[in-house]
């Protein structure tokens, strides 16, 4: 997929809930491993859905990761884990503060393949850092769509549900979950309430 140089790059895969982000990552990873690259995983603290130290897919399949803190300077524990890796994967990018940017960036500039996984929209439809930052700067990136629930159209769009019914735009923007909380939706059939 890249051309051999001496630098290192990032790769973002990127897309709403459910559309694959986790699996697309977690089969680059397998194919690192069989080209005998040394992976290393990482995930954020907040995200605590799948255990303790997986990254997980909504389907079930999983790889060991290292927790690691998600905002201000610990999240350079990333880099300072590392043990020559070729490969550096870190899933749920959206629960990093800016800094992941930094630790990307330094470490893609040691010569590393970093392999970013994270949703580009909050439920609010706009955009979640320091995903889109991420997407800038990298070499490549992917957009996955899942399929909308409502009309069976691609889906762009995180509709959060509380009770059933659609969040309020003044809802916190953190609140980690998957089927009970989160549908995919594409642009027609996302809403907010804004009562
Ligand atoms: N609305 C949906 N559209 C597509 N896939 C869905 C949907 N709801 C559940 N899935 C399941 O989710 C899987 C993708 O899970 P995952 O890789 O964890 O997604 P992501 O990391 O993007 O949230 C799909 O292969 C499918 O089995
Ligand atoms: C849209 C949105 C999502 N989240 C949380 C919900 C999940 O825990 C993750 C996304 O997981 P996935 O692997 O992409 O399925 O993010 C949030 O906290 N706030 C939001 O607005
Ligand atoms: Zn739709």
């Amino acid at each position: 997929m890249h051309a051999i140089t001496q630098s290192g790059w990032i790769e973002v895969i990127s897309g709403s809930m459910f559309s694959g982000k986790t699996e697309e990552l977690l089969r680059r990873l397998r194919r690192a491993e069989i080209a005998g690259q040394e992976i290393s995983v990482f995930k954020p603290q907040l995200d605590d859905r799948y255990g303790e130290t997986t990254v997980g897919s909504h389907a079930g399949r999983s790889w060991e990761a290292s927790v690691v803190p998600s905002e201000g300077e610990g999240v350079w524990q990333i880099a300072e884990e590392l043990n020559g890796e070729d490969v550096v994967a870190i899933d749920e990018a959206n629960f990093f503060s800016a800094e992941l940017v930094d630790v990307c960036e330094a470490l893609a500039a040691d010569g590393k393949r970093v392999v970013v996984s994270g949703t580009d929209q909050t439920f609010r439809a706009e955009p979640f850092e320091p995903v889109p930052q991420l997407m800038a700067l990298a070499e490549y990136v992917d957009k996955l769509q899942a399929i909308c629930t409502i009309c069976g159209e691609p889906a762009t769009r995180n509709q959060r549900l509380i009770d059933g019914e659609p969040a309020h735009v003044d809802d916190p923007t953190i609140l980690v979950g998957a089927e009970e909380s989160y549908e995919a939706r594409c642009r027609n059939c996302h809403t907010l309430r804004r009562d």
